[in-house]
């Protein structure tokens, strides 16, 4: 390890000193800690990071940029379309899709180095569970469609393959991201095919340029943005590891959008068969004015329509560029933050008012480097609902984010034939709910590992997957579970979807896990506030 003296000398160099201030007055183990963080930073990339936050935040406003005049839309043969297009052009991109996955050339690539302060957690937000019957969180749901959209690829082609799940996060997510996934046996699927790796961090910086002390003894770090991916990618040598594998396309998603579709076929499929080096999924989402918002095209639809939603596919060619070339060209962008910090008399302080710099990169800003960039847009009721905020919000909130998920699946359960009972037998009314509108009107949690994006058709299905000979009174599936309450006020039942055709109450019998001997029966909690229903095919 560096002597005091060496990182002292470092720091001068960096015009960083202060931050020894109360080195002489630590105890041993403190003192090695603070040491050991400084000799981590580079004095001149330290200065220069310093200088840049300070500069940045000292230059006057610039005038509000004339986003309205310089918006340009997307020209229509670079835009794709999820619905809405001839279904054979559809299953084609799909078709390709699977096959790239089929031939283990896709990779899905998690940023999860984020803090989650909007939602007010302390955790890593994949780690967030929005109150489902299943009680799956962020992180279970994606594993699981990770392990769907490799059996559904293999099963067209006759094989077997992997999406390796590669996962960016931070010196906040690592730790606790590693340990739940052990924890939770890596959701089933093989510990060599998640990937780990750290982003780096950066020092928080006042505004006069001097990198702040969170405590006597530890410099307040932050992670370097969702852009921190290009140097991330080099640092722990993850293209090299996708070269190894034979990856050539990436999807790189955000944590937080309960609905995400890991390595869509139909979005992979459309981007190679355009020959994209980089995509992105969009929605009708997104921060520009109202006036703009409202602009409409020739045609009568919306002229800007296309809002990002962190979902986007690159090749492995595009991101060896981006780390090689583009990534030093990328302009950080400023946050202005209240950043506790020590004061000189080593007390600690929350400030009330913004005090710090924090310095981020955007995963999107190597964009204008693509070659050929695609858009795809995508319905937002059946791939977008963002995990931002805590219930006291009124959008992106666990509870949109629950109904969001719920209602895709009511309409999956509809679309597949299914009826809604009450608890007479008569039918529910079968109109999907449509997206955005509430609770649907039956609770119906259909698991990742049966359906993926609304496909299973169980109606036809002579052996439903999961079903066991001989046991027609139990369940379909330990996923195929469907849970519903007996009124909001009454004793809550758990429902299991049985074959031919109803829910049982009280009772959920699951498969056993693999490698468990035998049948389990497992008591289940209901909902609260759920309708009475009953489902049928
Ligand atoms: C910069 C960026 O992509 N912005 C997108 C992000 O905004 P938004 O402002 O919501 O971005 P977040 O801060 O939630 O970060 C997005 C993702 O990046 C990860 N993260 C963030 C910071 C970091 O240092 N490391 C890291 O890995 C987060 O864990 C998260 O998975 O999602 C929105 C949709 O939901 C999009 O409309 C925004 O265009």
């Amino acid at each position: 390890m560096a002597s005091e003296l060496d990182v002292r000398a470092r720091l001068q160099r960096a015009g960083q000193e202060h931050l020894l201030r109360f080195c002489a007055e630590l105890a041993p183990g403190p003192r090695a800690a603070l040491l050991a963080q400084l000799e981590l930073l580079e004095p001149e990339a330290l200065r220069e990071h310093c200088r840049r936050a300070a500069a940045a935040c000292a230059r006057p406003p610039a005038p509000a940029p004339d986003l309205a005049a310089r918006l340009r839309p997307l020209p229509p043969e670079r835009v794709g379309c999820a619905s809405g297009v001839a279904p054979q052009t559809r299953r084609l991109w799909e078709e390709e899709g699977f096959h790239q996955i089929a031939l283990n050339k896709v990779a899905v690539l998690l940023l999860a180095g984020g803090q989650g302060t909007r939602l007010g957690v302390t955790y890593p937000k994949g780690m967030y569970q929005v109150g489902l019957p299943s009680q799956k969180t962020l992180y279970q749901l994606q594993a699981e469609r990770i392990r769907r959209v490799e059996q559904l690829a293999g099963e067209r082609y006759g094989t077997r393959c992997t999406v390796p799940w590669y996962i960016m996060t931070s010196e906040f997510t690592l730790g606790p991201t590693a340990k739940f996934f052990k924890e939770h046996d890596f959701f089933h699927l093989d510990p060599n095919n998640v990937v780990m790796f750290e982003q780096r961090m950066l020092p928080a910086v006042t505004f006069d340029g001097r990198a702040i002390l969170e405590q006597k003894d530890k410099v307040a770090m932050a992670p370097d943005g969702n852009g921190g991916l290009y140097c991330a990618l080099a640092d722990h040598q993850v293209l090299e590891d996708m070269e190894r594998r034979g990856v050539e396309f990436v999807h790189v998603y955000c944590v937080d959008n309960i609905l995400v579709r890991l390595a869509d076929p139909v979005f992979i499929g459309f981007c190679v068969l355009r020959g994209a080096d980089c995509g992105a999924k969009v929605v009708e989402y997104s921060e520009i004015s109202p006036e703009t918002a409202r602009l409409r095209a020739p045609g009568g639809g919306l002229l800007y329509n296309a809002g990002n939603i962190c979902n986007h596919f690159f090749t492995r060619d595009f991101l060896q560029m981006a780390t090689r070339e583009f990534e030093p060209l990328l302009k950080p962008h400023v946050a202005v933050k209240k950043v506790p910090y020590v004061d000189d008399q080593g007390n600690p302080v929350k400030p009330l008012e913004p005090n710090g710099i924090k310095m981020e990169k955007f995963v999107f800003d190597v964009l204008p480097f693509a070659k050929n960039f695609v858009a795809f847009q995508v319905l937002r009721g059946e791939e977008f609902s963002p995990l931002k905020n805590a219930d006291s919000a009124e959008r992106d909130n666990p509870s949109t984010a629950r109904r969001a998920l719920l209602s895709q699946h009511h309409r999956w359960a509809l679309q597949a034939g299914a009826h809604f009972l009450d608890a007479h037998g008569a039918r529910l009314p079968e109109q999907p709910s449509p997206p955005g509108s509430g609770e649907p009107p039956a609770i119906c949690e259909i698991s990742p590992l049966v359906s993926y994006s609304g496909e299973a058709d169980l109606a036809s299905h002579p052996e439903p997957r999961g079903w066991i000979p001989g046991h027609h009174d139990l369940l379909v599936s330990r996923d195929w579970r469907c849970t519903c309450e007996a009124g909001s006020s009454g004793p809550h039942s758990s429902w299991t979807w049985t074959r031919p055709g109803h829910c049982r109450p009280d009772s959920l019998l699951d498969l056993p896990a693999p490698g468990s001997p035998r049948l389990r029966k497992q008591p289940r909690p209901g909902l609260q506030g759920g309708k009475q229903a009953a489902l049928s095919f």
